[in-house]
């Protein structure tokens, strides 16, 4: 495929990692095609306003973003009214979506599959009117997320120096009522997920019939946690015990929370919330992926 230009789009400080190398690597490979080549660092700050403006005075024929969840949900909630394909340099702390995708670890094939011709029309929820990519949950998983938004502690290491407290201080169980598919039903979970992809950042694969591309999504109700059964997720194994997970698939739903619960989407804490209204928009995401 030819572009004139390409946009690359990083965040600077995701995965507590330089970027410097992926930079002058995707300038390297957009100059090799004779494009021009722009670079914007994400700032936090009205990042989507500015890309937007940059977009429209541009002939941007590919966007390549380096960071993590976060990054790529920003990007894609930015340019999805303008049929721009969306290339990914993973580059955050856990890499969620990038995972689901099988993008491989090494820079120069990531450059190459971000720059290539091989698509996936990928689904985007709408979760009270914010996109989701990947994944979002309501309840522990949410709570050390923004345990680790508030510590000191950048990556993985960060994650796992919050979980022990994030466990001894959570009120789980929580209680939901969870209307989909014309049915009213209750359930207590420590951890209720909405789900566009199979596997968290961490290779747990906690959703084995979801794919990104069906025009559906899961919920998952995990009702309790269990070591053992958090164990086979991480070994991929699929054949989990419903009596700790279950799910329901389906193409819009509500999700009310007796009690305000915290709340994450894509990695990124939300707060808390007691009403969830999740569907699936008409428009896809077209990312570039493996052949
Ligand atoms: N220049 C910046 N300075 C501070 N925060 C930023 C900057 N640019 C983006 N952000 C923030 O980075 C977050 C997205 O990070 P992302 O999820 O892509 O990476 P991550 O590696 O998963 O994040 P983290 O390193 O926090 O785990 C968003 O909250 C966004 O507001």
């Amino acid at each position: 495929m030819n572009f004139k230009e390409v946009l690359l789009i990083v965040n600077p400080i995701s995965g507590d990692i330089d970027k410097q190398r992926i930079i002058n690597k995707v300038k390297e490979e957009v100059q090799r095609r004779n494009a021009d080549f722009h670079l914007y660092r994400t700032t936090g700050e009205n990042d989507i306003e500015k890309i937007r403006k940059f977009l429209d005075v541009h002939e941007i024929g590919r966007v390549l973003v380096a960071g993590g969840d976060g990054t790529i949900n920003l990007v894609a909630e930015t340019i999805r009214k303008y049929d721009l394909p969306m290339g990914i340099i993973p580059a955050g702390s856990a890499n969620g979506l990038a995972l689901n995708l099988e993008l491989p670890d090494e820079l120069n094939q990531q450059v190459k599959i971000a720059m290539g011709d091989n698509f996936i029309n990928y689904d985007i929820l709408s979760l009270n009117d914010t996109i989701c990519l990947h994944m979002s949950d309501l309840g522990i998983n949410a709570e050390l997320i923004k345990n680790y938004e508030n510590s000191n502690f950048r990556g993985k290491l960060g994650y796992l120096i919050q979980s022990i407290p994030t466990l001894i201080k959570s009120g789980y169980p929580f209680e939901f009522e969870i209307q989909s598919k014309g049915e009213d039903r209750e359930a207590q979970a420590a951890l209720l997920g909405i789900a566009n992809a199979n596997k968290y950042g961490t290779g747990a694969n906690v959703n084995p019939i979801g794919r990104p591309d069906d025009g559906l999504f899961e919920i998952l109700i995990f009702k309790r946690i269990s070591l053992g059964e958090v164990l086979k997720t991480l070994r991929n194994e699929t054949n989990l015990d419903p009596e700790f997970l279950e799910i329901i698939q389906t193409k819009s739903a509500k999700v009310i929370c007796k009690k305000p619960v915290s709340f994450q989407i894509d990695g990124e804490y939300i707060g808390e919330e007691t009403e969830i209204k999740i569907s699936i928009l008409p428009e896809k995401l077209k990312i570039a992926v493996p052949a």
